[in-house]
């Protein structure tokens, strides 16, 4: 029983380890066999078999020209025939090297889906190479098939008649950028890796000369010993012959004188030889030492690799000595607790003509804990990996500052100055994969510095609230004339820029990346600094929802065309018409600077508050409009070139005239942020995004697709880019904000944006001769006279205002003086001159009576 037991288990009882190695060993016996059958394909061989009867392809000897050449024999020969002859010829050989590979990690206990990639790569590679083989093989038969296979050739043929003399090209680059992809995804890593190669050959030579040398030298110096001990010796041989002849002549003549004589000459002889072999053997050693001293030194002089292996050892010892300084931005200095609500009542008391109160800072929630938490744990931590993942790439780090953020840490490497910085950045991937950190960006260099900047997400992010931003002496005290205090940087600054300067804004980000919070953060900026007699919005909310909370604020800062039904725009066609009508606002605006003879309406409204500018003329106190457009995706899908016209027409011209877009989308593809739109707001923010093709769509470059959302965001107007975390407003903020603001009494009146004139005639004006203008004769004739069919002419001219110069020309529409509108251009002039005039304005008058 218990036998059986034994046996049943044979298999079960092996360890799991055990089974794979078997396993492993198998595969790749398997790989093996395949290769060799490969290696030894015979085109013959199969031809052979096909003409054998199975009985005589058993046959132990069937003689030498009936005899399977191929390694594997009849096996072989078959798996040979259709790895090499059907599929990709002698290239076939990757499929073996993969099973072995397979087999191998297998046998070694190692994950295979690490072989995932070279095997997708090998099978393109063998798909590939066999294809261009098999097109110069159909084209020329320049050789067998066997370098192409059946698969290659035909592969090649089918390329080629689709695309003729061009797939050759097309074969040609894939190849290319196949072994591009090969040598590595990273081209500085690859230049950096030969070079080490490079370095290591030539170290290798230096070795293999000095040590050729030192044989060289060793052996010279023991032909010279045997030299000089061959010579000592034929001395002592020619000394010991003599004083043989001279002992037996002596012993001829005296035996007793010989012994003393030779116990004499014996000990004098030999002494000086023995005495110079030692020097000359020590000299030479000598000379060999201090050769190979000045060799050594040269080498060193020279080749950079010893030097290296010195600093290498040097930073294994010191690793732990880098020094790393943390510091936490102070902040800005936080202004008197009423100072913004002084300030803006006496700006109130400013504009006498209606009673206004500002948004008291008291609405807003004060940050639970001001100051940041530093988790020194943390940073030591992360600096551990950066320096132990930058070690094993040999890149020397000399000193760490960390710079903590409300959002990110800023470590802030100094590399060691024979480092070259711009490597760093290719470790990206290593880093983020090591420091577990999801929205790790790595600036190499710093801009501007020869440092390199790592930011790493805090485990435990800062909320930054509004209030710790408004409440500062920098927005308080800050002169802008549209304020936007984004956020904090880095360095726990208030980050703040001039609307009026940018001057549009472009934001994109994924949802729930934190644009509607982004959008609340500009308004509500604005709403604590300007009065609503210098500021305007117009809102335009396709989502219908993000910025409906405003809806309260209307008679104070919202501006609508006259005959809108609701003051938050969220219709593409209303959308559209007031684009357009903002276009005018924007044209009607320019000819009262013309007029004015100023160049922006910063001068403008100085000029018409002091009274140097004429009401009666059409002259009025300007305030900035603030274009908001939530979501761009939704209009452009639906209206395209109607929305994207005026929208590059007015970020092209409308910042002299105070008219100001700031745009949002979280769709930011180039057909939503086109060309046009792109090159006209240099003032961009990026909250997270999907993809490094989205960032750069908005950017220009990668990284925010590396920000971590809630607010985290890239700001750059055209220079250089900083990482910022957008202040929070809550919504409950905000309706606290609009409800003090919408309870207050407003103007009488809304800011009206010009009539669409196109939308007023086709909706029919009443018979223009009903209430005819008293200017309308006059104005027939400017326009007559000019042959232009505009309304600016006529408000220049006539010193009228634009809405009665509107009127006019709607008259002298319906009169049949001028022609329809046509968007930004001039009217058509339907009368030639002035005698056709007369006689139209007669008739006119006669259908009157
Ligand atoms: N500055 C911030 N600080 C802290 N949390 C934030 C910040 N901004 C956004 N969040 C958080 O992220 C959530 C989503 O933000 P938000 O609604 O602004 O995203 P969104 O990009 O407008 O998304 P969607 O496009 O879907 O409207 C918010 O509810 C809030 O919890």
């Amino acid at each position: 029983m218990a036998k059986k037991n034994s046996s049943g288990n044979f298999l079960g009882g092996l360890t799991e380890s055990r089974k794979m190695e078997i396993i492993g060993i198998l595969i790749m016996a398997v790989g093996g066999l395949i290769g060799l059958s490969i290696l030894s394909y015979h085109a013959s061989d199969y031809n052979l078999i096909q003409s054998l009867s199975a009985e005589s392809l058993l046959s132990i000897d069937r003689g030498p020209a009936l005899r399977i050449q191929n390694g594997l024999g009849v096996v072989g020969a078959y798996l040979s025939h259709f790895f090499v002859y059907r599929l990709f010829g002698y290239i076939s050989l990757l499929i073996p090297i993969v099973i072995l590979f397979y087999g191998w990690f297998i046998f070694r206990n190692r994950e295979t889906g690490q072989l995932l990639w070279p095997t997708a790569y090998a099978i393109w590679s063998m798909v590939l190479i066999s294809s261009i083989l098999g097109w110069f093989n159909n084209e020329y038969d320049w050789y067998s098939s066997v370098w192409s296979g059946s698969a290659g050739i035909a592969t090649a043929r089918v390329l080629q008649n689709i695309t003729g003399i061009g797939s050759i090209i097309i074969l040609g680059v894939l190849l290319v950028t196949t072994v591009l992809a090969l040598l590595d995804r990273d081209l500085q890593t690859t230049v950096d890796t030969i070079k080490g190669w490079m370095a290591d050959i030539k170290t290798s030579f230096a070795e293999w000369q000095e040590e050729r040398r030192d044989k060289k030298a060793a052996r010279q110096q023991q032909r010279e010993a045997e030299a000089e001990q061959k010579e000592a010796e034929a001395q002592q041989k020619k000394v010991a012959q003599r004083q043989k002849a001279e002992q037996q002549m002596r012993s001829q003549s005296s035996v007793e004188k010989k012994k003393p004589r030779t116990q004499n000459n014996q000990p004098q002889e030999p002494e000086p030889k023995e005495r110079t072999i030692d020097e000359i053997v020590e000299q030479s050693q000598e000379q060999d030492r201090e050769r190979l001293r000045k060799q050594k030194e040269e080498v060193q002089s020279l080749d950079q690799r010893p030097r290296a292996d010195v600093e290498k050892k040097k930073i294994a010892e010191e690793e732990d000595d880098v020094d790393i300084s943390v510091y936490v931005g102070e902040g800005d200095e936080e202004a008197d607790a009423k100072e913004l609500d002084r300030q803006n009542k006496d700006k109130a008391k400013e504009v006498p003509k209606v009673k206004y109160k500002f948004p008291t800072i008291d609405l807003l929630d004060s940050p639970p804990n001001e100051g940041n938490e530093v988790d020194l744990e943390e940073i030591k931590e992360n600096k551990r990996i950066i320096l132990d993942k930058l070690k094993r790439h040999k890149i020397e780090i000399r000193s760490i500052n960390a710079i903590v953020g409300p959002t990110v840490t800023l470590y802030e490497l100094d590399p060691a100055p024979d480092v070259k910085i711009s490597k760093i950045e290719s470790y990206a991937n290593d880093l983020k994969m090591a420091t577990a950190a999801k929205g790790l960006r790595i600036m190499a260099p710093i801009p501007g510095r020869s440092a390199v900047g790592i930011e790493v997400p805090n485990g435990a992010r800062e909320t930054v609230f509004i209030k710790s931003v408004l409440n500062t002496k920098k927005f308080v005290e800050s002169d802008f004339e549209l304020p936007l205090a984004f956020g904090k940087t880095i360095e726990n600054e208030v980050f703040m820029v001039d609307l009026t300067k940018m001057p549009h804004l472009l934001i994109a980000g994924a949802t729930g990346s934190g644009k509607t919070v982004g959008m609340n953060t500009i308004i509500t900026c604005l709403l604590y600094k300007c009065h609503p007699d210098d500021l305007k919005f117009v809102m335009i909310d396709p989502k219908k929802i993000e910025l409906s909370l405003y809806q309260k604020i209307e008679e104070h800062f919202l501006a609508t065309l006259p005959n809108a039904e609701e003051p938050i725009i969220t219709d593409t066609t209303e959308a559209q018409e007031t684009l357009e009508s903002l276009t005018m606002e924007m044209d009607e605006r320019y000819d009262l600077l013309k007029d004015g003879m100023v160049r922006d309406i910063r001068a403008y409204n100085e000029k018409f508050d002091n009274g140097e500018l004429d009401e009666e003329e059409g002259h009025r106190h300007l305030p900035y409009i603030v274009v908001l457009i939530d979501e761009l995706a939704d209009l452009m899908m639906t209206a395209g070139k109607q929305i994207e016209e005026p929208i590059a027409r007015l970020a092209q011209l409308a910042r002299a005239v105070g008219i100001h877009l700031v745009v949002a989308t979280q769709r930011p593809s180039v057909n939503v942020i086109t060309g046009t739109i792109k090159a006209n707001f240099p003032g961009r923010i990026a909250y997270q995004v999907a993809s490094k093709v989205d960032s750069r769509t908005i950017l220009d470059t990668g990284g925010a697709d590396q920000l971590i959302g809630r607010g985290d965001m890239l700001f750059t107007n055209g220079g250089g880019m900083t990482r910022i975390q957008n202040a929070f407003v809550s919504t409950k903020e905000v309706e606290e904000i609009t409800e003090f603001i919408g309870h207050q009494r407003g103007y009488n009146k809304k800011y009206e944006l010009p009539v669409n004139e196109d939308e007023s005639a086709s909706s029919g004006i009443p018979d223009p001769l009903d209430d005819i203008d008293e200017l309308f004769e006059a104005a027939a004739k400017v326009i007559v006279l000019h042959q232009q069919g505009s309304v600016s002419l006529l408000q220049r001219k006539l010193k009228i205002g634009y809405n009665r110069a509107g009127r006019i020309i709607d008259q002298l529409f319906n009169a049949g003086v001028v022609g329809p509108y046509q968007g930004s251009t001039a009217r058509d002039v339907l009368v030639d001159d002035e005698e056709e005039l007369e006689q139209l304005l007669d008739e006119l008058d006669e259908f009157s009576r």
